[in-house]
Parts: C-alpha cells; structure tokens; sequence
C-alpha cells in the first residue's frame, strides 16, 4: 500500500489545484515545496506585477487627466509605499495559499525539496514517500541567457525585481515578451527611464502585428525608449549609478542602473531525478501526452509551467494551471477518456495600457494552421463612444473568423481588454457564430460594443445586399 494516493510536486497554481480537489475528493495528498507556498504567480509573479502595475496606473491617470481638463500635479511616487502595496497584495492573498489552509484540507504539506527516487518514490526532507500517483508541478524559472559579460554585472530576474529598495534611475530590460512590456511600463510610468533591447524583429512578436504596434506606441509616449531586432554583443560593468552597460552590434552602448532579464522561462526539471523515475522530459518541459499523463511513466503527470503536452511548449499562465489541473482531475482520478488539453479558446492578456487580449489564434496563427480563407472583421475604438466619452479612443477590436462566421480568434487592444476576453473564449469554445454576437445586446455605452460591431459587420454585405432590397421590396407590398 503506497504512502499516498497522489504526491505532488510543488505548490504553484497548478499544484495547490490539483491537491485541493484531490484530497476534497477523499484522497492522501502529499503536497511538497521547497520555497514560498502559492509559487510564482503569488509570489514572483501575476500578483506583485499587478500590485505594481496598479500603483503606476494611478500615477499614469493623474498625468493624464489634463484631457478631460483636470489639471493634477506631477504625481510624488513613494517608492517605499508602492513596494508596501505590492508587499501588501501579496500578504493578503498568501492565506489561501499557506500551509495551514491546505493542512486544515487535510493534506499533507512537506516543506522541502522532491527528488524521485524510484518510479513509484521521492524523498523529500529526509522522507521517502511512496506513491500511487505523482504530479510534477515544479514550474519554470527565467531563463538566464548565455550573454558574455553577465556574470560580471548584477542582474534582476521576476524573483528580485519586486524587492528592489530603490527606484531604478534607468532600467534595462533585456526581452520585450509581457513580462518586459509589462514592467517597463510600470516603471515608466513610476519615474523610471527604461529601455527595452528585443532580439526579434518587434516587441511583442507572438502577439498581432497590429494590435502590438498598439502596445509599442503607448509605450513610447509614455517615454519607454526601444531597441528592435538588437543583438546584445556583450554587458559591461558600468560607473557610478549606471552599473551596467549593454553594448549592442553595430557599437550602441547603453548604460543603466539596473538590467531585468525577460527572455522567457525555462521548465524547473533540475534536480527532479526524474531518470530514477523513467520520466521523459525536454528543453520544454516533462513529455505529457494530451490528457497530461507522463509518456515514460503511467504513474506520473504533469500540470502548469512544467508540463509539455504533445511537444508544443508550455503555455505558461496561471488559468493555463488551472485548466490543466481540471484535465487532470477528469483524466487521472475520474478516468474519463478522451479528455486532453484544448488550447483553442486560450485567453492571454499582457496587461499594459491599454490592454492587449488574445483569445483563440491570431490571423497568423489562423493561416498558419492551414485557414487560408479567413474574414477579417475590425472595430477601431475611436467608433466607441465610451471610449471617445473617456478620451481613450486608441485600441481596436479583431475577429479572426472563418467564412461562414466561425470564430477562430479575437484580439483586443483596449484599457481592461482582459475582462472583455472571457466572452471570446466562450463563443470559440462552444462554436457560436458571429451572429450569437451580433445579435446580443450589450449595455451602452460600453467598449464591449466593439467587438458586436465588428460581429455585425461581418453580416452588413448580406443585410445590404440587392437580393435583400428585392426582399423588401416585395415584402413591402403584403398588407
Ligand atoms: C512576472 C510574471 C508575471 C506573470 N503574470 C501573469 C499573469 O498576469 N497572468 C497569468 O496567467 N500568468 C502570469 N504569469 C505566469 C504564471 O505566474 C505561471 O504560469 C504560473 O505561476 C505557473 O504555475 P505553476 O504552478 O505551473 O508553477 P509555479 O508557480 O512556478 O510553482 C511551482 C512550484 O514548485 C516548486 N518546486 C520546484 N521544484 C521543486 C522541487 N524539486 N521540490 C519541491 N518544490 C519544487 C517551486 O518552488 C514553486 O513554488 C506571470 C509570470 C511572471 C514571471
Ligand atoms: N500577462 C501575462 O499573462 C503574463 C505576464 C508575464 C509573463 N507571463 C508568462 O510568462 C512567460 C514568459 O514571459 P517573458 O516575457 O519572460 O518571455 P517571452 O518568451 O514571452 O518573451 C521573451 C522575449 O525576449 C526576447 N529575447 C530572447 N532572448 C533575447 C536576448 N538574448 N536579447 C534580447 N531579447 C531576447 C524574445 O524574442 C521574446 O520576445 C510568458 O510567455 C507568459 O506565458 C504571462
């Protein structure tokens, strides 16, 4: 009889989930973590870059609200107090995730380091515990790039960032994916010079062309100095406040207080012993099949930033993590077959502002999964009356959706483009056709008007065409 029905590896979102349901649902849990309960979206994560990112906003608004003819004066930014804040969103959320919420469950909380053992054993903090079922939950860290000179100056990952004693005079932001546009926002708007330097052609380089020019243009004006398709030759330690220097192909140096690196993350498999346990694993994570279970070992499963379904990478988000963890329950206690990972009404949002939403695939991405006739439907903000009402009228709703009015995509560039996401996902999800959208009615004025009319758009050449005006003509003369 093994020790537990389910060992679980690491206490991030995905983790806590998944011990959560599995010991409501009467199973022994083990849960094990070796850092901070809740990972990195609580700790390094989703939680302090919101927290921070608040704070900003509040210092943006102020600047800004000499349009609707509010004259403010330049915001004071007490650097101690916003890292109160940050510090403070993260205490107030932590008790859900803590030791003794999950002790009170009646799981069984190792606070050390796993390591497998055997195929059916990991030992953690002295202790061997035999399994059932394991699940690796063990996340994914910052990549830390091979760039000559690094190790010569000082550098901030996620997991320093937020800790920082004093504002940054000019942060350099190495990657430009959410994590560099977020945070260079943020700090630029909270006082800082920043400067991002992206390898690839444009910032934002997975996101829509279109909407990401949006991103780049709000950064800019908000003073975020950008360095595109740069290849960074080597760091240098710098003089004085400015402790580093990024020298760029082509002679450019750049000198600045403090570097971020945000090039990516990588899957946290070091240490794991997974080949004491049989479980195959890549430079993108543990090899799942769709439904999660390991492809080397049935015993093992994998869920959040770790896990590497079908070879496509790792969609690394915390409700990614909690999809997984529902996959899971369905597949690995309930066993009900056919469940696997659907990614295609996947909501992602890099929160600058305005927003950047995706849900479902970009028209890139529609194209190159092989749509090849796609209806492209658009709706600027600058149609909106809320948002002409708000003086925030730069942003753009687009339908990516097939010829007879399936959706395969949304993108929305808009301030809380996020909260409009959800409605997207749910009309991909379910296979609702544009006219489901059209036909709704939405609260006015809202900026979710956009998205309806860039639906009803879509039916405006039919609704208007010959055939119909012979309609009505006939129609006209009935009694
Ligand atoms: C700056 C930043 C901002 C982000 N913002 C967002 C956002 O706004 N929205 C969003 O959806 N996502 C966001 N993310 C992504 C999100 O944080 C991750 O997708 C999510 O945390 C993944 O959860 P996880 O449980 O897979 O891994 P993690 O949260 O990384 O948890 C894994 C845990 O496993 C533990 N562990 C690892 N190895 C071992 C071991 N051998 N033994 C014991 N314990 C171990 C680690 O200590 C860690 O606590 C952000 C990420 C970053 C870095
Ligand atoms: N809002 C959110 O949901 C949110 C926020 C932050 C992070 N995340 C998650 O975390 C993941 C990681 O974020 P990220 O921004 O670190 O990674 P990313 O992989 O999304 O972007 C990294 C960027 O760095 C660039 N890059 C790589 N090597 C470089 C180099 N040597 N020099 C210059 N540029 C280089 C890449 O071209 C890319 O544009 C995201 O993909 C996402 O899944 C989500």
């Amino acid at each position: 009889m093994p020790d537990f029905d389910v060992a679980v590896i690491g206490a991030g979102a995905a983790g806590l989930s998944v011990a959560a349901i599995g010991s409501g649902l009467g199973l022994r849990v083990a849960l094990i973590e070796r850092g901070r309960m809740g990972g990195d979206c609580l700790n390094y994560g989703c939680v302090p870059s919101k927290a921070l990112l608040a704070a900003a906003h509040a210092a943006a608004e102020a600047r800004r609200a000499g349009r609707l003819g509010i004259r403010l004066p330049e915001p004071e930014v007490d650097w101690a107090a916003v890292r109160a804040h940050v510090r403070g969103a993260i205490d107030r959320i932590a008790p859900n995730d803590s030791a003794a919420r999950y002790r009170g469950m009646g799981v069984e909380v190792v606070e050390a380091t796993a390591r497998f053992t055997a195929p059916d054993e990991i030992e953690a903090g002295g202790r061997r515990l035999t399994f059932r079922r394991a699940v690796i939950a063990a996340g994914s860290a910052a990549v830390v790039p091979e760039i000559p000179g690094l190790g010569a100056v000082p550098f901030l990952t996620n997991e320093t960032l937020f800790d920082l004693e004093e504002r940054p005079a000019h942060l350099l932001i190495l990657g430009g994916g959410p994590i560099g546009l977020e945070m260079a926002q943020a700090h630029a708007w909270l006082g800082c010079r920043v400067t991002v330097i992206e390898a690839a052609p444009r910032v934002a380089v997975r996101e829509d062309e279109e909407l990401a020019d949006g991103v780049r243009a709000a950064l800019a004006a908000d003073g975020v100095a950008f360095r595109e398709g740069a290849k960074l030759l080597r760091l240098e330690p710098g003089t004085g406040a400015d402790r580093v220097v990024a020298v760029l192909d082509g002679g450019e140096r750049i000198a600045g207080s403090h570097l971020l690196l945000a090039v990516g993350r990588a899957p946290r498999l070091e240490g794991l012993g997974l080949e004491a346990a049989g479980i195959e694993a890549g430079p993108r994570g543990i090899r799942t099949r769709p439904d999660l279970r390991s492809v080397s070992n049935r015993r093992v499963w994998a869920v959040g930033d770790i896990a590497d379904p079908e070879g496509i990478g790792p969609r690394a988000f915390t409700h990614v993590a909690g999809q997984h963890a529902g996959v899971l329950v369905r597949a690995m206690l309930f066993r009900l077959p056919g469940t696997r990972v659907d990614y295609a009404a996947l909501p992602r949002v890099t929160y600058t502002d305005p927003e950047l939403a995706q849900v479902g695939l970009t028209e890139e991405e529609a194209r190159a999964a092989g749509h090849t006739d796609l209806r492209i439907q658009r709706w600027p903000l600058s149609e909106n009356d809320r948002a002409i009402a708000e003086g925030r009228a730069e942003g753009l709703v687009k339908l990516v959706a097939t010829p007879g009015g399936r959706l395969l995509g949304a993108g929305i560039l808009a301030p809380r483009a996020g909260d409009m996401a959800g409605l997207y996902g749910l009309m991909i999800g379910r296979r609702l056709p544009l006219s489901a959208l059209a036909s709704m009615v939405l609260p006015y004025p809202t900026l979710s008007e956009g998205g309806k009319r860039a639906a009803g758009d879509f039916y405006a050449p039919r609704l208007l065409s010959p055939f119909t005006k012979r309609l009505i003509g006939l129609l006209k003369r009935l009694p």
